[in-house]
């Protein structure tokens, strides 16, 4: 299967360094060709900037999150017609950070995924444990759980991405990994699973070779260049 490079900018970076994240990248795909799809999420207000740099490139666009309605009185909401019409081709719903921040619950998050797919965007659609529940042997349950209620039918990915393993530089180990990607797998036969939490170039490659992860949702080490480009050379 094919596998699936996502860089996830969070909240992070101003227009010239999202733009000159943008062209670096671009300059690395030329030089160094991938196999892997490689998608970069930057901020919204960044969107149109970064789709103009990546115009004539085989990077993807995505965004961080969708509206779940499809259009209307929502302030401050942004739709996930209006991310198609920006050029994007995937969109992260149900990220950790939001469903804690935000409280967003599962249902929501199917909500978003389901107007994504309406507007003929993939939903990346994010579920994972805490530590808590991965302390006390919940977390197949709690993942099971969320991969039941947030994911439509449809052309989805979903990333596995344990709370605790998020910006904290902890990794789960390979059968860890594989336990949960195995579990998603057999739920969702056919649907490319990703990996997301403290992935670097160092450990890339490792996480990649692990049964049913066809792919990396990076955080912080997306938003380097060079970084960023080694994850993908390691798919
Ligand atoms: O949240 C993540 C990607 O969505 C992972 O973040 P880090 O790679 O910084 O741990």
């Amino acid at each position: 299967m094919n596998k699936w490079i996502v860089g996830n900018w969070k909240m992070n970076g101003m227009m010239s360094s999202c733009r000159d994240l943008a062209a670096g990248l671009v300059t690395l795909e030329q030089e160094k060709p991938v196999r892997a799809t490689v998608v970069v999420c930057p901020p919204y207000p960044y969107l149109g900037v970064v789709a103009l740099r990546l115009m004539d490139s085989s990077l993807h666009l995505g965004g961080q999150d969708c509206s779940a309605h499809e259009a209307g009185a929502f302030t401050g909401q942004v739709s996930a017609k209006m991310l198609k019409d920006l050029s994007c081709g995937y969109v992260i719903v149900g990220h950790s950070e939001r469903r804690a921040q935000l409280n967003e619950n599962n249902d929501l998050i199917r909500q978003k995924a389901q107007q994504s797919l309406a507007a003929s965007l993939t939903p990346i659609i994010c579920v994972g444990e805490n530590l808590e529940e991965r302390e006390t042997g919940k977390a197949i349950d709690v993942v099971l759980s969320q991969v039941q209620q947030a994911v439509p039918k449809g052309k989805c990915l979903i990333a596995y991405e344990p709370v605790w393993a998020i910006g904290t530089g902890k990794t789960p180990n390979a059968s860890q990994i594989g336990e949960i990607h195995q579990m998603i797998a057999r739920q969702n036969p056919g649907t490319p699973i990703l990996y997301g939490g403290s992935v670097k170039s160092s450990n890339a490659s490792e996480i990649l070779a692990i049964p049913h992860v066809h792919g990396l949702l990076v955080g912080g080490a997306s938003l380097d260049t060079a970084e960023f480009w080694k994850i993908a050379e390691a798919a």
